[in-house]
């Protein structure tokens, strides 16, 4: 069994959904993790617009198999509907017979199946920085350079190379509410412009030919659910419940309004409920209710006396019991949202995104893989209009991950977030590109389509044992101009430099994959987070470092990661930004994602740092996800510039300055500390023994770095 699947979560109903009488629990210690166990006896209530709309969405999703029924293409794959998806590697491959060969292709020949190239790929991973055991001053060197890029594991699980696996809940139960409808993986509220109320669902076969029009009215089906969606765990945060009616009031006139009836547990209290094994789940969630509402209006809600740092304490608290979160980590998620909204994060995590997949143009195009995909009876559509290759996937009789098209190379399984940095990227036909953390091959494959196999790609990971499922993929996908290395990043651009365009695809915490990984909830500590920024931090620079501002057709860095972590982001991004004037950022071409922050928690980032992109399971319905672009341009010698007046930064492309850009200022000296060691002679030589090649005399000289 897969990572993924062992680490699946049931998905359980919005805490706002259970009622506060439900049956008391002895005890509720480690709540989260029995949440779903406890909402069986938990007596759920669905508001009524709620029922409304589930009951559309189901008919919509019957519908879509009836027609395909009806077409005579799922005719005997219907009966299999209850199958997973995707089966874990050497899984069956039945429902192949199920193929019918007769479908009309002809009629496929125009409409939504553009083809194109673009996106890709897979989301991040997440590390176990726990495995590191490590002590900040006493690691060795050869540890910093090998431990923690290959014990870390820093790395994505939730690869496409690894037997890709459907939790059950998406496939079975059809429990999860964003799972059992086509929700749409775009920005919420986006630019869908037409059309027709309710476009009928049963009027007719799918065909290739009316498969737009279907597409786009579930689309907008599905925006208006997810709008539904959104006002309604909006409401229920905020109002608490039916009996609490007073949120309808608004903010206006409600001098008066009701704040009896809960009051925050008092330390004794608070002692008494650990000591039982803690509170019983009911009260959690009448205490987040609660805490949500107040929060949202303190001055008039609030207990007098009560301070509002009390009731955050509180809520983060219950968030972490409820959800299964260690509290550090779910306050540090907390901070990134204003208090609704917050919520709205933790329970999309409680439940899994969409699958996707991406088309290898290199060996097909995407309409004729979705007719190959219908004919053996899966249910899909495209993604949106944001990519020309994606393809989401509703329902399939056959497993996804062993289908002839996938062991053919035609497609990838790739989060639809995993397609947005090689988006970004944008490499050309004939380009040479770096992905210097590219293991297993989800934007690298990506990116040799878009290249047309022209140029070539450096395909690096610095843990060996991913690197073969990189070349798997490699090979899978036919992509001809991928070179496949296994070096630290920290090495480029010693060992090669002077790329058009770079990609890193930083290993990172996986807070925006929690869906996929729910141990990133508890193993993560604030020292993982302080090890993670510091490797990204040296990499970045090493990234910039690596591209050729000499480049004719590009001259470009995207910096990613499957972090939501202002760390692991913006604070990264802005550092690079100081320690290499010579970049700048720019627009990173995506049609959605929040603007990065530019303030955070007291601490403010360059104001270009708004161009970087951000994305949301909540507000987007795919991982968590971070993208910033920047251009690298010449190093020209800088001046520096009076601290006061600017910001500790340098005056950048000030050509009569005296001063080189380089990493010698004291702030850098942790981070090179760190880096020389690992790029002396001695341990280059240890690298280079250890994978076969022949060891240069020790008399001779390293060579200079590759500017
Ligand atoms: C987010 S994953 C990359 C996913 C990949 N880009 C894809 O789309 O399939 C991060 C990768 O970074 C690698 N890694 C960790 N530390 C590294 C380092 N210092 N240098 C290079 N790669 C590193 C991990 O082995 C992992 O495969």
């Amino acid at each position: 069994m897969g990572r993924r699947a062992k680490n699946k979560q049931s998905d359980p109903a919005p805490f706002a959904e259970v009622q506060s009488n439900a049956a008391p629990r002895p005890s509720a210690k480690k709540l989260g993790k029995r949440k779903a166990e406890v909402e069986d006896d938990a007596v759920t209530k669905r508001p009524s617009k709620k029922v409304k709309e589930t009951q559309n969405k189901q008919t919509s999703s019957k519908v879509k198999g009836k027609e395909a029924s009806k077409s005579g293409k799922l005719s005997k794959s219907k009966e299999k509907s209850n199958k997973p998806i995707i089966e874990d590697e050497g899984g069956s491959s039945e429902g192949w017979e199920d193929v019918d060969d007769d479908m009309d292709l002809e009629a496929s020949k125009h409409s939504l199946f553009r083809d194109s190239d673009e996106g890709e790929s897979f989301a991040g991973f997440t590390g176990d920085l726990d495995e590191y055991e490590m002590d900040g001053s006493e690691i060795s060197q050869d540890d910093l350079l090998q431990g923690s890029v290959q014990e870390l594991d820093l790395d994505s699980d939730e690869d496409e190379d690894e037997a890709p696996t459907i939790p059950s809940s998406r496939i079975k139960g059809l429990k999860s509410k964003q799972w059992d409808r086509p929700s749409k993986i775009i920005p919420t509220g986006s630019d869908d412009s037409s059309s027709d109320e309710d476009e009928e669902d049963e009027d007719g076969p799918v065909t290739m030919a009316n498969m737009e029009a279907r597409s786009r009215a579930l689309d907008e089906k599905a925006a208006r659910e997810a709008q539904l969606d959104l006002e309604e765990v909006q409401d229920a945060a905020r109002a608490g419940g039916e009996e609490d009616d007073d949120f309808e009031g608004g903010e206006e006139g409600e001098e008066g309004e009701e704040t009896e009836g809960f009051q925050l547990p008092t330390a004794e209290e608070v002692e008494e409920e650990k000591k039982v094994g803690g509170p019983q789940v009911h009260v959690v969630q009448r205490r987040m209710r609660e805490c949500v509402r107040i929060l949202d209006n303190f001055k008039k809600r609030a207990t007098p006396g009560r301070s509002r740092s009390e009731y955050v304490h509180q809520l983060v608290s219950d968030i972490a019991s409820y959800y299964g979160y260690n509290e550090f980590l779910a306050e540090k998620l907390f901070q990134l949202f204003p208090v609704s909204e917050a919520i709205e994060f933790f329970e999309a995590n409680e439940v899994p995104r969409p699958v996707t997949i991406r088309t290898n143009t290199l060996r097909t195009r995407r309409r004729d893989l979705a007719q190959a995909l219908i004919n053996r009876g899966v249910n899909l559509e495209p993604i949106g209009k944001w990519t020309n290759v994606g393809l989401q996937v509703f329902e399939s009789s056959v497993p996804i991950g062993a289908t002839p098209e996938y062991l053919a190379g035609q497609y990838m399984l790739q989060a639809a977030s995993s397609f947005l940095p090689v988006i970004a990227l944008s490499p050309l036909p004939g380009e040479r590109v770096l992905d210097m953390a590219s293991a297993p091959g989800g934007k690298t494959t990506h990116m040799a389509a878009l290249m047309e196999n022209t140029g070539v790609i450096f395909a690096n990971d610095a843990n060996k044992a991913r690197t073969k499922s990189l070349t798997a993929n490699v090979h899978r996908l036919g992509c001809k101009n991928v070179v496949v290395c296994s070096y630290d990043g920290r090495e480029f651009p010693k060992v090669m430099g002077g790329f058009d365009r770079v990609l890193l695809d930083a290993p990172c915490s996986g807070t925006g994959v929690i869906s996929k990984d729910a141990s990133v909830k508890t193993n993560k500590s604030e020292r993982d987070f302080t090890l993670l920024s510091h490797l990204q931090k040296q990499l970045i620079l090493c990234a910039i470092d690596s591209v050729s501002p000499d480049s004719k057709t590009g001259g470009y860095l995207v910096y990613s990661t499957c972090s939501v972590m202002v760390d692991e982001n913006e604070a990264v991004v802005d550092y690079a930004l100081r320690k290499r004037p010579n970049v700048k950022l720019v627009e990173t071409g995506l049609e959605f994602g929040k603007p990065g922050y530019t303030k955070y928690r007291g601490k403010t980032f360059d104001p270009k740092v708004a161009l970087t992109r951000r994305f949301y399971p909540h507000v987007h319905n795919m991982d968590g996800f971070y993208v910033a672009k920047f251009k690298i341009e010449k190093r020209f010698k800088v001046k520096p510039k009076d601290e006061d007046e600017n910001d500790g930064r340098a005056d950048k492309m000030d050509v009569d300055g005296q001063q080189d850009v380089g990493f010698d200022s004291d702030e850098d000296r942790p981070y090179i500390e760190v880096i020389e060691p690992l790029t002396s002679i001695e341990s280059k030589r240890k690298r280079m023994k250890a994978k076969g090649l022949r060891v240069p005399p020790r008399t001779k000289p390293a060579p200079p770095p590759v500017t």
